[in-house]
């Protein structure tokens, strides 16, 4: 496997950090900068954390934790992108930005370079009778922006934890030809067992390509219960890596030969029918 070099790499090593959060922001942030390190030792070039891996998820929350970009939690992760010498997808922190709050991702590579921002395009407003009830929306904004970034291995899309229900979004990073997508996210005891991991998998297999997912780990005394289960599917739509709740790294060799040959194999991208509906990105004109 090859770390990094001048030419694109077939094979590379990525991390799915499922790290506990809790309360205490500059304990979540340690913990992060430990916790990279790690993967980074285990051969990782490509790191993620898990969405709102610096404060607890909830709608309550987000305005006590978000900060600027850049800021302390974002200096971490530039710092920790850097000093490891990988791609550090951040996972997601609050984010405030003119009086607006959204829910980021920041990506930096090998240098500690800020390279890619994504602002969570679909809010998690859910109704779920006896269930769950969230309303992101009473807090936060959507981003607008579909959000991808090349490394020397493969081009990347980024969704975070709500953006993976929406199809269209992994169709669009496919066609710009992204062979990975990284969604970290935060399901919950309802809609995880149900959809956590067919979500990976339908996004995997639509799209021909590996789908990553990031959790935080399960805190049963949170007000917002992460299911866990950080999981990686292969473009063949098979689970190739994952794990149960608690505190984990996931280790996934992501082989891009394999992405070429199952496309050879079964040629959707040839055999869609342009000429009768396509999936566009609006904000290009
Ligand atoms: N943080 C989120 O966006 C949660 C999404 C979720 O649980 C779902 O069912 O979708």
């Amino acid at each position: 496997m090859l770390k990094l070099g001048t030419t694109m790499a077939r094979s590379f090593r990525i991390a799915l950090v499922q790290m506990s959060v809790t309360a205490d922001k500059p304990a979540n942030l340690q913990r992060a900068s430990k916790l990279v390190k790690e993967a980074a030792a285990g051969g990782a070039s490509v790191v993620s954390l898990p969405e709102c891996f610096n404060s607890p998820y909830g709608t309550g929350y987000f305005p006590e934790y978000a900060e600027q970009i850049p800021g302390p939690s974002t200096d971490v992760l530039k710092k920790a992108a850097a000093e490891n010498n990988i791609f550090l997808v951040g996972g997601s922190i609050p984010e405030e930005d003119n009086g607006k709050l959204y829910n980021t991702c920041v990506v930096f590579n090998t240098t500690g370079e800020m390279i890619a921002k994504h602002r969570k395009m679909h809010l998690f407003d859910i109704d779920v009778p006896g269930k769950i009830t969230f309303k992101e929306s009473e807090t936060l904004c959507p981003g607008d922006n579909f959000t991808a970034f090349d490394t020397p291995f493969c081009k990347i899309g980024i969704g975070i934890c709500y953006d993976i229900r929406f199809a269209e979004m992994a169709q669009l990073y496919s066609k710009q030809g992204c062979k990975l997508l990284l969604y970290p996210g935060a399901f919950n005891m309802t809609t995880g067992p149900a959809h956590w991991e067919l979500l990976t998998r339908a996004r995997a297999l639509d799209n021909q390509l590996y789908v990553a997912t990031v959790s935080p780990a399960r805190d049963e005394k949170a007000k917002y219960v992460a299911w866990g289960h950080s999981t990686a599917v292969s473009p063949w739509g098979e689970v190739i890596a994952t794990c149960e709740h608690e505190e984990t790294i996931v280790y996934v060799d992501i082989d891009l030969d394999l992405v070429d040959q199952i496309r050879g194999q079964i040629p959707l991208t040839v055999q869609r029918r342009h000429d009768r509906y396509e999936v566009k990105d609006k904000t290009q004109s």
